[in-house]
């Protein structure tokens, strides 16, 4: 990419810039995967390399820890930093209660530990993730290698009795191969439409022998954060109920990032 930032990665960008100002110095800091947690590392980066921030980083997947030592993070593991002050990461989808739908990208076992190890969990989001209701984004679960077309039969006929629109599915591919995570196992991807009861769907898919976590983040989530392709950041806090509007002047740093194209 060069040039002017695409809006979409505007909206990310900004999204993530603004999570950026509630890490202070000396915090552990959850870093999230994927192409909105990618902005915020390079965010964080340049917070370190510019502004002499010290922070320790625990990146929820190979890719962002790659990219965190990259922009000069300090890194450590989960079990090193043990638990941590924030951790701010992207979202498949965010309803209104800040539930969220995660593992599009394949990273949703390590970011859900990693998120429930945190004290404050912020969400980084463009307006495309914003859902009056979960479901539309296909549903992440992480399975076992071992047995995972029982289990994921056993996954359709969990769905097929529970309030959900759709009952599809799907192994996630790699190419011909099935998508291996980094903890080595693999993703069924559930094509529900809509999900009614999100809290009840979380609980009933982990008690299914072989699956090892799903993409359902309930009662996590504590901030959103709405970035905008003007400029514009929505911040929520529901614990709080407060609610913040801000701009991100991002041109300076748009100069600095704008041979970065998208992961
Ligand atoms: O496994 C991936 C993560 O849950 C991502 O945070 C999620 O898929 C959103 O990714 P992106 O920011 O690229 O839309």
């Amino acid at each position: 990419m060069s040039g002017q930032l695409s809006p979409i990665d505007t909206a990310k960008f900004v999204a993530a810039r603004r999570a950026c100002d509630l890490v202070e110095d000396g915090m552990r800091v959850g870093l999230g995967t994927g192409s909105t947690s990618a902005w915020m590392v390079r965010c964080l980066g340049e917070m370190v390399r510019e502004d002499g921030l010290r922070i320790t980083g625990v990146p929820t997947s190979a890719r962002t820890a790659a990219l965190a030592r990259e922009m000069g993070i300090h890194v450590l593991g989960l079990d090193e930093a043990r638990w941590l002050d924030i951790c701010i990461d992207g979202a498949d989808e965010c309803d209104g209660e800040l539930n969220l739908i995660k593992g599009g990208g394949g990273a949703l076992l390590q970011e859900k530990i990693v998120a429930t190890a945190s004290d404050r969990m912020v969400v980084i989001a463009d307006p495309s993730k914003v859902v009056a209701q979960l479901g539309a984004f296909p549903l992440p679960v992480e399975v076992v290698p071992f047995g995972w077309q029982t289990t994921q039969a056993l996954l359709q006929e969990t769905i097929a009795a529970l309030d959900v629109l759709g009952d599809r599915t799907e192994l996630r591919m790699n190419g011909d191969q099935p998508y291996v995570t980094d903890e080595g196992n693999h993703i069924v991807d559930l094509h529900l439409g809509r999900i009614g009861n999100a809290r009840q769907l979380a609980l009933v898919l982990n008690q299914i022998p072989g699956v090892v976590e799903n993409g359902l983040f309930i009662d996590i989530c504590d901030v959103l954060v709405t970035g905008h392709a003007d400029g514009r950041v929505e911040l929520r806090d529901i614990n709080t109920g407060a609610q913040e509007e801000d701009r991100i002047d991002f041109v300076e740093s748009e100069n600095m990032f704008r041979d970065i194209g998208n992961d």
